[in-house]
C-alpha cells in the first residue's frame, strides 16, 4: 500500500509562507508528478512527505495514518536526490546493501535483495567499482537501486535526472516509467521539466508559489488548461495568448478573424502552435508578420508577430515556402481555442 495523502499543509520558514495550503490525494501505486517553476514549492512538499521538514500546519497521512510527527525513518519512504550522494568509499555492492544491515534482515536475504535490484537496474556487472568508477546514468541508478532494495511504501524522487545530459535524461525516464510499472510502488517526482512530467506521469500536480494550480492527467492538463498559468507552463513551444474583447460572444483576433467566445469583456484566447495551419487564400485568417523561420525538416517553426505586436509562435508541418517579412495566413479548428476570463480562469 502507498496512499499519500496531505491535508491543510502550510510552511513558513522565518514567518515567510511558502507553501499556502495544499490538500491533495496521491492513489496507491500512482506516478505522481510535481512540477512548477523554481522557487514554487515542490522540494520542500516533498521533505515534508518524506519527514525531512514539518509541516507549520496541517497533516500527511500515509495509507490512513498520521505519520505528521513520525520520523522520516519510520515511514517507510525511499528518497532518491539529483545528487547521487553514493558513498564513495563503498563498492556498489556495498552501497545498495549498507541501508539493509542496519536491519535485521539475515545476510542472505540482504544479498537476494541487492542482486535483485541490481538485474533490475541492469547493473550487475558494476556491482564491485566504486562510484567513481562510474558514469552519471550508472550513479544514478545505483542511488536508485539504493531505493528499491528497501522495498518502499512509496519512492520519492526529487529531480533525480537533472545532472544528467538530454540523451541519457530521456532513456533514463523511459526505465524509471518501467520500473514503475513493474513493481507498481507509489512514486512521487518533482522537477521543473513539464516534458518530463508529461512522459512520466499518471498525475500531474501543478506548483506555482506554494499554491495547486492544476491537478489532473497529462493530457487533461494539455487539453483543458483550468487557468492562464497552467496554460502558458504546458505544451512547448508555449501557447500562443491574443487579447481580445468578447462583445455578444464574438472576440475578434489579429488580422479581424472573429471567433466564437465564451463571457463577455475582456478575455484572452489561446491556441497552441501546433493547432495552426496555413489559411485557404480568401478564407478569413489570423494573421503575422514572420520574423524568423526555423526549419526542423519534419516541421518548420514560425515566430510572427501581429499588427498590434503580439509575438506568435507556429508549428508547420513539412517545409512550406515562407520566407521572413511576409504576411502569414493561419486558421484553426474552433475547438482547439482556450478562452480565460480577466481573472484568468479558463470560461468553458
Ligand atoms: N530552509 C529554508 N529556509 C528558508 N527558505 C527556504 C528554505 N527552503 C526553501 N525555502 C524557500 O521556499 C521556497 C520554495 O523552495 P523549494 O526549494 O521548495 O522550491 P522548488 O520548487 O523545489 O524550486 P527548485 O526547482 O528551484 O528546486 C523558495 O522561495 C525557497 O527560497
Amino acid at each position: 500500500m502507498g496512499q499519500i495523502t496531505l491535508r491543510g499543509i502550510r510552511k513558513s520558514f522565518s514567518g515567510v509562507d511558502v507553501i499556502h495550503g495544499i490538500d491533495l490525494t496521491i492513489a496507491d501505486g500512482e506516478l505522481a508528478v510535481f512540477v512548477g517553476p523554481s522557487g514554487c514549492g515542490k522540494s520542500t512538499l516533498l521533505r515534508m512527505i518524506a519527514g525531512l521538514d514539518r509541516p507549520t500546519t496541517g497533516t500527511i497521512e500515509i495509507d490512513g495514518q498520521d505519520v505528521t510527527r513520525t520520523s522520516a525513518a519510520e515511514r517507510g519512504l525511499a528518497m532518491v536526490f539529483q545528487s547521487y550522494a553514493l558513498y564513495p568509499h563503498m563498492t556498489v555492492r556495498q552501497n545498495l546493501s549498507f541501508g539493509l544491515e542496519n536491519t535485521r534482515m539475515p545476510k542472505n536475504d540482504i544479498t537476494a535483495r541487492v542482486d535483485d535490484a541490481g538485474r533490475m537496474l541492469e547493473i550487475m556487472d558494476l556491482m564491485d567499482r566504486r562510484p567513481t568508477q562510474l558514469s552519471g546514468g550508472q550513479r544514478q541508478r545505483v542511488a536508485i537501486g539504493r531505493a528499491i532494495v528497501r522495498n518502499p511504501t512509496a519512492f520519492l524522487l526529487d529531480e533525480p535526472l537533472s545532472n544528467l545530459d538530454a540523451e541519457l535524461r530521456g532513456s533514463m525516464r523511459a526505465e524509471l516509467a518501467g520500473l514503475h510499472d513493474r513493481l507498481k510502488t507509489t512514486m512521487i517526482y518533482v522537477t521543473h521539466d513539464q516534458i518530463e512530467a508529461m512522459t512520466l506521469a499518471d498525475k500531474i500536480v501543478v506548483l506555482r508559489k506554494g499554491v495547486i494550480e492544476q491537478v489532473d492527467t497529462p493530457l487533461g492538463l494539455y487539453n483543458r488548461p483550468q487557468n492562464l498559468f497552467v496554460a502558458g507552463f504546458i505544451g512547448a513551444p508555449n501557447m500562443n495568448f491574443f487579447n481580445a474583447v468578447a462583445v455578444d460572444g464574438q472576440a475578434e483576433l489579429p488580422g479581424g478573424l472573429r471567433v466564437a467566445v465564451p463571457g463577455n469583456g475582456p478575455v484572452t484566447i489561446g491556441i497552441r502552435p501546433q493547432m495552426l495551419h496555413l489559411a485557404d487564400p480568401d478564407a478569413p485568417a489570423l494573421t503575422g508578420t514572420i520574423r524568423l523561420i526555423e526549419a526542423l525538416g519534419a516541421e518548420t517553426v514560425v515566430h510572427a508577430a501581429a499588427a498590434d505586436g503580439t509575438a506568435m509562435v507556429v508549428v508547420l508541418s513539412g517545409q512550406p515556402a515562407l520566407r521572413t517579412g511576409e504576411t502569414i495566413r493561419l486558421a484553426f479548428d474552433p475547438d482547439a481555442l482556450h478562452v480565460f476570463g480577466a481573472d484568468g480562469q479558463r470560461l468553458d
